[in-house]
């Protein structure tokens, strides 16, 4: 095997944004983003073929889920239009993954570009194996722990993709940023490639951002790549117009514009790791609280914009409180201040409250509402928000990291569930700071062919 082949294993990070959302959305502002604990892992390796056949395939399968084996093939189209993914099928019919697909566009053509003796050899036969942790999915009542066996740490969901409840930790940018990382692992030799590198985290992030706006058919802040690059940072945006010039798939140029911008253009995102140190203070935790809803964020931010037009005064007023207040809780975590945690998190759950109640947004919902009142009084909670855009996705808790307080925050939403006859649990799901990063083979043997 050539050093071009390599059988890697890539993992991302989930998301939780404490603060900033909507605002993050503006270039002139900033948010507060943890990376998760709950990974997305893709396992690249070669598919074995007999000497001398030669395919042009690339299998990806998500085994937790039902009918999750999507097969591709794919072809350089003319006018530098870079590599056309299609989906095979064969038997069962399956449901397109437009994330997968999307990704495998991008990373592929990327790959073919910068890697000449592709050209000439093409690239070989490969399969890519996801496996989610299971707190990304709502159907799970806990988290295996991480030293257990592969096949046991990552259980079935037995569901489909589509029927799966989301808790909101942010699949798809774990997905993209873990699969375009495999992939050019996999494919490019490490001159060309090396996720160690400050020079490739930057290539994956900005051809993780690029396919990642293109399959959800709209740039967001980017928030959830960058986290699911570079972990927990104070997060400021690149500007929507770096993306905006670049042809479709397959149009003319694609392959030599997408090379350019993701690999020479300069982008003026800014990810400060340094504004968020360590992360949290010794003994404090960042965890979420599922309450088996999602949310659409899309409507919401249509909202929020609506109510931002018609009255700017007022909006730049919020926006700039909800500023003041990002930063502030950052240098408090990052001064490792706890007694200080509470103070700088309440005002930030009170701006996003008013921005709902002036928007007509629910974003903080009278029914969280409630419920973080409540969770807020449990010892050992130092704070909570409804992270990201608001809504229903699971909750954020900073707390005190111990037994007891994990044992009080359980019994609380035991009982409020019971109340309230919703499903509200505590997941193992916690706040972490590293971003991508390879895996050892190991945990991994029982899916590696030989
Ligand atoms: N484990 C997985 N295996 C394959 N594809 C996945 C997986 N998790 C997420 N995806 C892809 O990401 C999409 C979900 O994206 P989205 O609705 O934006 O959710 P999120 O808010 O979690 O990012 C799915 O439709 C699928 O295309
Ligand atoms: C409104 C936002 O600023 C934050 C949304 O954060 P969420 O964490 O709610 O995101 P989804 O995973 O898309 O549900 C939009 C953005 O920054 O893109």
């Amino acid at each position: 095997m050539t050093e071009t082949d390599r059988t890697v294993v890539v993992s991302a990070p989930g998301k939780v944004l404490l603060a900033g959302g909507y605002i993050v959305l503006d270039r002139k502002h900033t948010g507060l983003v943890f990376g998760l604990s709950a990974r997305i892992h893709v396992l690249a390796q070669e598919i074995a073929t007999s000497e001398g056949v030669h395919l042009s395939e690339i299998v990806v399968q998500s085994p937790q889920f039902l009918n999750a084996t999507w097969k591709y093939g794919y072809h350089q189209v003319g006018d530098g239009g870079g590599i056309k993914v299609t989906q095979l099928q064969s038997g069962e019919p399956v449901e397109p993954n437009h994330f997968v697909e999307t990704t495998l566009t991008y990373a592929l053509t990327y790959i073919a570009h910068v890697d000449q003796t592709r050209a000439t050899h093409g690239l070989r036969p490969a399969s890519l194996l996801v496996l989610a942790d299971s707190d990304y999915y709502s159907s799970s009542s806990s988290t295996p722990s991480s030293s257990a066996p592969a096949a046991a740490r990552f259980p079935p969901f037995h569901t489909t993709l589509r029927d799966a409840h989301k808790t909101g930790l942010g699949s798809s940018a774990a997905i993209v940023t873990a699969l375009t990382a495999a992939l050019l692992a996999h494919h490019l030799p490490r001159a060309l490639f090396d996720l160690a590198a400050p020079a490739g985290r930057r290539v994956l992030h900005n051809l993780a951002q690029a396919a990642h706006c293109s399959a959800q058919g709209k740039i967001g802040s980017g928030f959830d790549v960058a986290s699911a690059v570079y972990g927990s940072c104070l997060y400021r945006r690149f500007s929507p117009a770096l993306l905006a010039g670049l042809p479709n798939p397959a149009e003319a140029g694609f392959g030599r514009d997408l090379v350019r911008l993701v690999g020479e253009r300069p982008w003026d995102c800014e990810v400060d790791k340094d504004k968020v140190g360590e992360g949290l203070p010794r003994g404090v935790v960042v965890r979420m609280c599922d309450v088996d809803c999602g949310t659409q964020t899309v409507g919401m931010v249509k909202g929020v914009n609506e109510w931002r037009a018609k009255e700017p005064a007022r909006a730049e007023q919020t926006y700039n409180e909800l500023q003041g207040c990002v930063d502030r809780l950052a240098a408090v975590l990052r001064g490792r201040d706890v007694e200080g945690i509470r103070g700088a998190m309440g005002p930030v759950r009170e701006i996003m409250r008013r921005m709902g109640r002036e928007s007509g947004v629910p974003i903080e919902p009278e029914s969280q509402e409630a419920m973080l009142n409540g969770l807020e009084k449990v010892p050992g909670v130092y704070g909570s928000v409804v992270p990201g855009a608001g809504g229903y996705d699971a909750a954020a808790v900073v707390m005190r990291d111990d037994d007891e307080t994990e044992r009080l925050v359980k019994e609380f939403l035991g009982k409020w569930s019971q109340e309230h006859e919703i499903q509200v649990r505590l997941m193992e799901v916690r706040g972490e700071t590293e971003g991508v990063r390879q895996e050892g083979l190991g945990e991994f043997e029982t899916w590696i062919n030989r």
